[in-house]
């Protein structure tokens, strides 16, 4: 499946601290987490937010945390990025979110309470008139905040809170942690039916000296499973294409240095198959 190109053209807003924030934005609905990969969970709190703010006349935004916490905090979870933050905020705006609020995750910010962040951000920065949040949503120093510590919090801050039952396939919650380990078995199938569309890797090929190839450095990616694969190119013709295992990508053919993106089709991908590519 190939990427309507015509969609995304259009910039998504992206505010990256206080100060890329309107003066004049008195009020919005907002709703928080990770959302790496944009998932088919992610959109059904995506879509809520944005029906809560069509309601009200209001802007819907999207908190985003850059870089995952569990990889500042060191915790044992695969972190390999799902999706790039335009990608993200690309994916969140076709929804109909107006502007994606990237927090950068810091040590400095994982010791900041419930309350505090509430204060500071969803009231203090965002004036959030109501939040909206998953089922399992956690928050604060510790992840001790829950959505009963939200909405408790809202009550004195002004806002509503929503929390939307989780979206699950096959008996589990749809997660980004499941979409990483269906790439990391080979079963880009899984992976694309968790996302509602193909995976997505973009990077940038990188011409090999004394290689007839191209590099694509992609070391935080969700890579599909180590191995060798034969891949089309939207335009015409094929390239062989290797994963290895420390998380590179080589394109053995003479390609054009520049920006690459990557579409994992579910479909059958071993050596000798085909698979779609954008570049
Ligand atoms: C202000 C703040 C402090 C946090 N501190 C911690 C922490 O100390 N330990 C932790 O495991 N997660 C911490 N987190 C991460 C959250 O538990 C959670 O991963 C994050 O809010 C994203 O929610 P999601 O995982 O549901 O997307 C913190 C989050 C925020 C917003
Ligand atoms: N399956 C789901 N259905 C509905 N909401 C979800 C689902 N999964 C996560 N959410 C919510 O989406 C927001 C972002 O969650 P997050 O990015 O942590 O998702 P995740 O898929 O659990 O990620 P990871 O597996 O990396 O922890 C949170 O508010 C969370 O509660």
């Amino acid at each position: 499946m190939i990427a309507n190109l015509t969609a995304e053209a259009i910039p998504p807003r992206i505010w990256r601290g206080p100060e890329d924030v309107p003066p004049s934005m008195r009020a919005s609905v907002v709703t928080v987490g990770v959302f790496d990969g944009m998932h088919r969970g992610h959109a059904r709190l995506v879509d809520t937010a944005v029906r809560h703010a069509r309601e009200r006349g209001l802007p819907a935004v999207l908190i985003t945390f850059d870089p995952h916490p569990a990889q500042v905090l060191g915790l044992p979870k695969d972190t390999s990025r799902l999706s790039s933050l335009t990608h993200r905020a690309e994916l969140a705006r076709q929804r109909g979110i107006d502007a994606v609020y990237v927090l950068s995750f810091t040590s400095e910010r994982a010791r900041q309470s419930s309350e505090d962040f509430v204060d500071d951000v969803l009231v203090g920065t965002l004036h959030a008139k109501a939040v909206v949040v998953g089922a399992n949503f956690t928050f604060g120093h510790r992840g001790t905040g829950t959505v009963r510590t939200l909405h408790d919090l809202g009550q004195r801050g002004g806002f509503t809170t929503h929390a939307v039952p989780l979206l699950a396939d096959l008996g589990a919650a749809t997660s980004s942690t499941r979409v990483r380990r269906c790439l990391r078995n080979g079963d880009d199938g899984g992976a694309a039916v968790a996302l509602g569309r193909p995976h997505r890797i973009e990077g940038r090929l990188v011409p090999l000296e004394m290689y007839d190839g191209a590099f694509i450095p992609v070391p935080d990616s969700a890579l599909p499973a180590p191995g060798r694969y034969t891949a089309q190119v939207v335009g015409g013709g094929c390239v062989e294409l290797t994963v290895t295992v420390d998380g590179s990508m080589l394109v053995q053919s003479p390609l054009v240095a520049g920006p690459a993106t990557i579409e994992l089709d579910g479909k059958d991908y071993r050596v000798g198959s085909t698979r779609t590519f954008i570049f």
